[in-house]
C-alpha cells in the first residue's frame, strides 16, 4: 500500500490562509477584544444620560450620535457587545453540555437512555422556540441569563442528534472493540476515541448556533421582552426603530453589528469545516497525489493477436482508493488488449484486482476508487477524456454488463418487461409496441420458455437462472460490441451455470461479441475464453492463449492455481454405510 503523509499545519494557521476564514476570524477576534476590553475604555458610561445629546447626530463627543435618552450610542454598543456575546455563550454552552453528553451516552451505551433521550430530543425539537421563550420570560422574569439558559436547553437536541449519529457510526469500529478488549474504561474510550470523531461537526454546529442565539436574543430585546436594565444590541435596535423617522442612523449601527457578526460566524464555521477536512481532523480526509508503488510488480502485457482489430486497449492502468492521507493501490500497471470477437478472461484468487479492472473499463469504480495512471481506449477512443454522459451512453449501447448477482441487479419494484423495454425506447427510440416486441424476441432468444408471461413478472417471481438470462438479454439488447461479464455464473447452481455458459457462447458466435470475462473458475475459462490473463495482487503475472496457458503454465502462481484444482485428485470412493441409532 502506498501511503503518503503530508506535513500537518495547525488548523489555525490554515484558517488564516483561507481568505474567507481570515476575514471572518479577524472580525470575530476584533469583536472579542471589544467585548473584553471595550467596557473599560469607552468614553461614556453605557447608562450616562446627557439631555443635550438626545438623538444627536454622529460627530463631536458622540462618534455615533446619541440615543433617545441622550446616552452615547458608541459606548452602549460596545458594552452591549459584551452582554450579547456573553448571553449567546451561555445558551451555546448549556446546549453543548447537555446535548454532547446525552448524545455520547445514548449513542455509545444505547439501551433505555438511548430511547428516552431520543424521544426527549424529538419532543424539544418540535416545540416552537420563540413561544417557549416568551412563556419562560413571563414565568421567570426578564433576566437575559435565565432566558438564555432556557434557550440552551431548546438548542441541546441539535448537539444530541449530531453527536448521537457520529457515535453510532464509530461504535461498531474494530478499534473501539480493541480499546474495550484492552481494558480502557468507557469514559476513556469516549474521551480518547469517540470525542475525536464528533469534534469537527460539533465545532461547526457551535458556530451556527452562536449566530442563532445572537439573533434570538436581539429579537427578544427588540420586541421589548428582554432585560431592559442592560444595554443589548436588540435593545439599541428597538430604540432606533422607535425613532426611525427622526434618526434612521440609530438603527443602522446595531443592525450592521448583528448582521456582520452572524455572517462572520457562519463564514468562520464554513472555513473551519474546510480546513478540518483537509488536515485530517475529520473523517473525510483529502489524500495527497497518488504515487506508483516502488515494490509493485509490473504486469505482463496481454496483446490481442495481430489478426484481430483491437477493440479494447488498456495501457499501464493503475487503480487506487483514497485511504486517510494516502492511497491503497489495487491495480498496478496493467496492460491488456482485447480484439474484436475475442473473449478474454481475467482469472486469479479473490482480491487480485479482476473486478477493479472490469469496473474501470465500465467506468463504474466505487466511491473513493480512481484510475490514477494509464489509459483505457475503446474502439480507438480514450475513455478518460469522455464526459460522464458520453461514458454512460457508451456503457449502455456499446458495452454491455452481465453481473455476478442477477437478483440484486434487477429493480424489485418493476416488471421484467419494463426493465427491458426502457433502454430500448430511450436508446433506440423504439415505440412502446416496438420495444415490447423486441424484448419478447430477446427473452425467447436467451431461452426463457414463456416470454409473454415472464415479461409481466416481477424479479421475485422468477428464478436466479431466469434472472441471469433476463440480464443477459438486457446486456445484448442494444447490440453492444463488448460484454463485461463479472463472474456471470457464480451465483447459479451447476446445471444452470452450464446453460448460461452455453448461451453466452452462442451469443458470442452469433453476434461477434468481444468479452471481458472475470472469473475464478478455470472451467469457465476453458469453456468460453480465447485468451486469459492470470492476476495476482493487482498485476497480471501471466497472459496468453487459453490453450497455451493451460498446456504450459509458466508462472509459479499459475501453476499453483492449477495445482489447487481438485479435478485430478483421487476420488474418495463411495461413502461407508453408517449405523444410525
Ligand atoms: N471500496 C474499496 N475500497 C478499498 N479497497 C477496495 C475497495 N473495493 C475493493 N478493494 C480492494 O481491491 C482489491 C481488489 O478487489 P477486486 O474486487 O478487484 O478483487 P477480485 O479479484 O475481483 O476478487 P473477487 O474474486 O473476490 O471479486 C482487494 O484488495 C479489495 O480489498
Amino acid at each position: 500500500m502506498t501511503s503518503v503523509n503530508h506535513g500537518r499545519r495547525p488548523v489555525a494557521a490554515r484558517l488564516i490562509r483561507n481568505p474567507l476564514g481570515a476575514v471572518a476570524s479577524a472580525y470575530l477576534a476584533l469583536l472579542a477584544l471589544v467585548a473584553v476590553v471595550g467596557p473599560f475604555v469607552v468614553p461614556f458610561g453605557a447608562d450616562e444620560v446627557d439631555l443635550g445629546s438626545v438623538l444627536a447626530p454622529p460627530g463631536g463627543d458622540h462618534l455615533l450620535g446619541g440615543d433617545s435618552a441622550g446616552r452615547d450610542v458608541l459606548s452602549r454598543l460596545v458594552v452591549a457587545t459584551s452582554v450579547s456575546l456573553a448571553g449567546a455563550f451561555v445558551a451555546v454552552a448549556v446546549a453543548a453540555v447537555i446535548g454532547v453528553t446525552s448524545g455520547l451516552i445514548a449513542g455509545y451505551r444505547l439501551g433505555w437512555f438511548d430511547l428516552v433521550s431520543n424521544w426527549f430530543a424529538g419532543a424539544v425539537l418540535s416545540l416552537p422556540a420563540i413561544v417557549v421563550l416568551l412563556a419562560a420570560r413571563a414565568v421567570i422574569g426578564p433576566s437575559i441569563w435565565a432566558i438564555m439558559v432556557v434557550f440552551g436547553v431548546i438548542l441541546a437536541p441539535s448537539y444530541h442528534r449530531i453527536v448521537y449519529g457520529a457515535v453510532q457510526g464509530v461504535r461498531a469500529e474494530l478499534y473501539i472493540d480493541a480499546a474495550r478488549v484492552a481494558g480502557l474504561s468507557d469514559l476513556r474510550i469516549l474521551g480518547r476515541h469517540v470525542l475525536t470523531v464528533v469534534r469537527a461537526p460539533a465545532i461547526l454546529l457551535t458556530a451556527g448556533l452562536f449566530s442563532v442565539a445572537i439573533a434570538i436574543q436581539a429579537s427578544l430585546d427588540f420586541l421589548g421582552v428582554g432585560d431592559s436594565s442592560l444595554p443589548t444590541w436588540g435593545g439599541i435596535l428597538s430604540d432606533g426603530f422607535t425613532n426611525i423617522s427622526r434618526t434612521p442612523l440609530l438603527m443602522i449601527w446595531p443592525s450592521a453589528v448583528i448582521a456582520l457578526t452572524c455572517l462572520a460566524l457562519n463564514l468562520f464555521g464554513t472555513a473551519l469545516r474546510d480546513e478540518l477536512e483537509q488536515t485530517g481532523d475529520s473523517p473525510r480526509r483529502r489524500a495527497d497525489a497518488w504515487q506508483p508503488q516502488q515494490e509493485a510488480a509490473s504486469s505482463i502485457v496481454h496483446a490481442a493477436s495481430d489478426a484481430r482489430e483491437k477493440l479494447v486497449e488498456i495501457d499501464g492502468l493503475a487503480v487506487a482508493y483514497r485511504q486517510g492521507t494516502g492511497w491503497k493501490t489495487v491495480v498496478h500497471e496493467l496492460s491488456l488488449e482485447i480484439g474484436r470477437g475475442e473473449v478474454h478472461a481475467l482469472i486469479g484468487e479473490s482480491g487480485s484486482g479482476k473486478t477493479q479492472t472490469a469496473w474501470s473499463v465500465l467506468g463504474l469504480l466505487p466511491e473513493g476508487g480512481e484510475i490514477v495512471a494509464g489509459s483505457i481506449r475503446f474502439d480507438g477512443r480514450d475513455l478518460s477524456g469522455l464526459h460522464e454522459n458520453e461514458r454512460a451512453r457508451l456503457r449502455g449501447r456499446r458495452i454491455g454488463y452481465v453481473p455476478q448477482e442477477p437478483m440484486s441487479n434487477l429493480d424489485p419494484a418493476r416488471t421484467v418487461g419494463a426493465q427491458l423495454t426502457e433502454p430500448l425506447r430511450l436508446a433506440l427510440g423504439l415505440s412502446r409496441s416496438g420495444a415490447r416486441g423486441r424484448a419478447l424476441e430477446l427473452l425467447a432468444r436467451v431461452g426463457i420458455a414463456d416470454p409473454q408471461r415472464t415479461f409481466r413478472l416481477y424479479p421475485h417471481q422468477i428464478s436466479g437462472g431466469m434472472a441471469q438470462r433476463v440480464l443477459i438479454a438486457g446486456a445484448v439488447s442494444l447490440e453492444p460490441d463488448l460484454i463485461v461479464a463479472d463472474e456471470p455464473t457464480t451465483a447459479l447452481d451447476v446445471t444452470v451455470q452450464a446453460e448460461i455458459l452455453e448461451l453466452l457462447r452462442e451469443l458470442r458466435a452469433e453476434r461477434g461479441l468481444s468479452m471481458l470475462l472475470v472469473t475464478h473458475n478455470f472451467g469457465v475459462v476453458a469453456d468460453l475464453a480465447d485468451s486469459v490473463s492470470v492476476m495476482r495482487d493487482g498485476a497480471i503475472v501471466e497472459s496468453g492463449a487459453v490453450a497455451d496457458v493451460f498446456a504450459d503454465p509458466r508462472h509459479p502462481y499459475t501453476r499453483g492455481l492449477f495445482d489447487a484444482l481438485l479435478d485430478d485428485a483421487p476420488a474418495r470412493g463411495p461413502l461407508e454405510p453408517m449405523e444410525l441409532s
